[in-house]
């Protein structure tokens, strides 16, 4: 069983409706109700930024800071994390400039990059932002995988960054008609090796996920069947070194064709996420809106379950809404799987009955214009 990893305190300070807010948890899973516009998304909002990034709305940062205050914004949690108590501190000070960039201590040491919060919980959530996955754009999909890599391989975020500043020169030199084949072959060369990795990583992803659902047993939230499509798609078995190779030559045969396009047209940034709903055997884009929900609730858990299991400790969920279309039964459902995880998760919703079930396994808070009480 995955060691449980938990939040105990929470304080925010001037951070978007919140001008000061202290929550104190004692480790069952958290409920936050309230009307619309109370604050409750927010505060799923202040935990996700314990996870690298830019937390769950992927906000610019100088819109987290509360309106009319002094342009900074702090978030603190005491947690019991994977390597045992630590404070975090998190946040921006006021006219950084345009240039804003998060801080972060850990125990009251300042880090060098948000990378440092893995080493200490994993973060996932599920917002009624992303109902729209599967028939949105493919960017939205890729961002979606990638960020499920990430979770279990730290590293995959500096790939894709580096991957991307390298696809840029290239495509600056190429715009620019400088042809220099040194110059070229260089970036291209990185590019292959950092392009193929990317690629074997959402593989590998896709490989635990697979192996994971063909073990999982009855839910009413069904199994969604994944796979790649559009850069070395069925490459997988082949060694890293060849598909450089190939990649490698893709890319120097293509430097006409890119530089009249004015973008690189092969590559892992092209790839997209396909999405099939198992027992309907049916694209997800073609399913209903509830089943496209339950397939993402599914697929979420899927991931919750792969973490605890790779990691030896549960991640953290936060569930914006996530009662709110599910009649009851679905809902009892989704509690006692979300509670047989072993983690702690956030949930939110408009009224606190639609999470009757939970009973006891969780804390009620309700929130209302920026405050919050239990
Ligand atoms: N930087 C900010 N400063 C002050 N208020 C803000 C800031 N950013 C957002 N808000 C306000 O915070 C309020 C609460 O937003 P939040 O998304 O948390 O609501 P919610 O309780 O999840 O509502 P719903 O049930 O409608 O999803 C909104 O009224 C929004 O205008």
């Amino acid at each position: 069983m995955a060691q449980k990893t938990s939040l105990s305190r929470l304080k925010l300070t001037d951070f978007r409706n919140y001008a000061e807010a202290t929550l104190v948890f004692d480790g069952r899973h958290v409920v936050l109700a309230g009307e619309n516009g109370a604050g409750k998304t927010n505060l799923l909002e202040a935990v996700s930024f314990f996870s690298p990034g830019r937390g769950l709305r992927r906000a610019v940062l100088t819109d987290v800071a509360r309106v009319g205050a002094a342009g900074s914004f702090t978030i603190f949690a005491d947690v019991d994390g994977m390597e045992g108590d630590v404070s975090i501190g998190t946040g921006i000070e006021p006219a950084d400039g345009e240039n804003v960039t998060r801080k972060l201590r850990i125990n009251g040491t300042p880090a060098k990059s948000t990378e440092e919060l893995s080493d200490h919980l994993s973060v996932l959530w599920l917002t009624p932002a992303m109902d729209g996955l599967f028939t949105g754009p493919a960017a939205d999909r890729r961002r979606f995988l990638d960020r499920l890599v990430l979770s279990l391989d730290h590293a995959h975020g500096r790939r894709a960054s580096d991957f991307e500043r390298a696809m840029r020169s290239r495509n600056r030199l190429l715009s620019e008609g400088r042809f220099d084949p040194a110059w070229l072959s260089g970036i291209e060369a990185q590019m292959a090796s950092l392009g193929i990795a990317m690629a074997a990583a959402r593989q590998e992803m896709l490989g635990l996920l697979r192996t994971l659902s063909a073990g999982s047993g009855e839910t009413p939230f069904p199994t969604p069947v994944l796979a790649l499509e559009g850069f070395m798609d069925h490459a997988t078995e082949r060694p890293a070194a060849e598909l450089e190779d190939e990649y490698l030559e893709m890319l120097r045969n293509s430097r006409g064709r890119d530089a009249a396009a004015g973008r690189t047209l092969e590559g892992p940034h092209r790839s997209d996420l396909l999405v099939r709903h198992r027992e309907k055997d049916m694209e997800a884009e073609r399913c209903s809106t509830g089943e496209q929900k339950a397939l993402l609730i599914g697929l979420v858990l899927a991931h919750a379950r792969l973490t605890a299991d790779m990691t030896g400790h549960t991640p953290i969920l936060l569930l914006d809404e996530i009662a709110a279309h599910l009649d009851e039964g679905r809902r009892a459902a989704l509690f006692d799987l979300v509670h047989g995880l072993g983690g702690q998760s956030f949930m939110t919703g408009t009224d606190k009955s639609m999470f009757s079930a939970l009973a006891d396994r969780a804390q009620f808070f309700t929130v209302a214009h920026g405050s919050v009480t239990s």
